[in-house]
């Protein structure tokens, strides 16, 4: 039996459609949602994912703006460009791309821009609310993840999911909205000894390690969905996912593919989120 293959572009695509008539309706009130991103240097793969994001944004009506800061710039400087950009009527959303270099904190970077714009989710006011299931942005991937299950007519209550990875962009927030879903959530690490043991056991599988092809058929149980959030490239640079594909092709009853699973989704909550913000914006002025 061969699995199905979730489509992130496909499922990303249409509930684009929905946010660009959302911008549409908030043009005709005279407000463009427009969302800022700061790129620190020039590592390659950041500079893809930042014109994915601008592409993404022109695609459906928002105004996006790209800040290049040279790598060696002072933690103050890129502090101020924040304060600056909180600051801006014309820019609903603020985006640090990740990673940063070594001499300047992400922690407080991150907690310089104002929770009203923090789009990605990711400052602790965002992380708090998230947690006590309060209104707020939704960190992307996680996020993107439960939408990618929804439109697939997965129903995660009562059901086991293992969570394989603990960051604090995706394994963490992960396991929180699925349990806010009543699915009932294991997470796995590094550390956890005898990995397989614990994944075997999981009807929906977050894969989120960051290494090439980690999970195989000796992970998984059959008819297990199966997420796939890596974003790796392997020995002849060819993006790949943290599940080997084919092995688990046919044992699993769901799968994502990478490229065309969860990245597109990441960038369709980014518009999402941004799109809320600007929404909320004009909520507050009318007050
Ligand atoms: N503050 C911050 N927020 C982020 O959301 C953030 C970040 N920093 N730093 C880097 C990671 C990575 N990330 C991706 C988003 C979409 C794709 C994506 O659309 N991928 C396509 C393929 C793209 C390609 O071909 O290279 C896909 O999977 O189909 C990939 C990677 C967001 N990130």
């Amino acid at each position: 039996m061969s699995s199905i293959i979730i489509n992130g572009k496909e499922i990303g695509q249409e509930i684009r459609t929905g946010v660009a008539a959302r911008v549409q309706v908030l043009k005709a009130k005279g407000v463009t949602p427009g969302l800022a991103v700061i790129l620190v240097g020039d590592n390659p793969a950041s500079k893809t994912y930042v014109a994915n994001k601008q592409k993404s944004c022109e695609q459906i009506g928002m105004f996006s703006d790209l800040i290049k800061l040279p790598e060696d710039i002072s933690e103050q400087a890129l502090l101020q460009q924040i304060r600056e950009l909180n600051n801006r009527k014309d820019i609903h959303g603020i985006l640090v791309q990740l990673p940063l270099p070594k001499h300047i904190d992400e922690d407080k970077v991150i907690q310089t821009i104002s929770p009203e714009k923090d789009v990605d989710g990711f400052s602790p006011i965002s992380v708090g609310k998230m947690m006590l299931g309060q209104d707020t942005y939704l960190p992307c991937t996680p996020y993107g993840v439960m939408k990618l299950l929804e439109h697939s007519g997965i129903d995660v209550a009562g059901k086991h999911a293992v969570i394989v990875g603990r960051s604090h962009i995706v394994g963490k927030p992960m396991g929180q909205l699925l349990l806010q879903k009543d699915a009932t959530v294991t997470y796995t690490h590094s550390k956890t000894p005898d990995l397989p043991s614990f994944t075997k056991q999981a009807d929906i599988l977050i894969a989120a390690v960051g290494r090439a092809n980690f999970i195989t058929s000796e992970h998984i149980k059959e008819g297990a969905v199966i997420i796939d959030v890596g974003i790796n490239r392997d020995e002849e640079n060819h993006l790949c996912g943290d599940v080997n594909f084919d092995d688990v092709q046919g044992i699993a009853s769901h799968i994502t593919p990478v490229p065309g699973g969860v990245g597109p989704m990441t960038i369709t909550m980014l518009l999402e989120n941004t799109v809320q913000a600007a929404e909320k914006e004009l909520e507050r002025q009318a007050e």
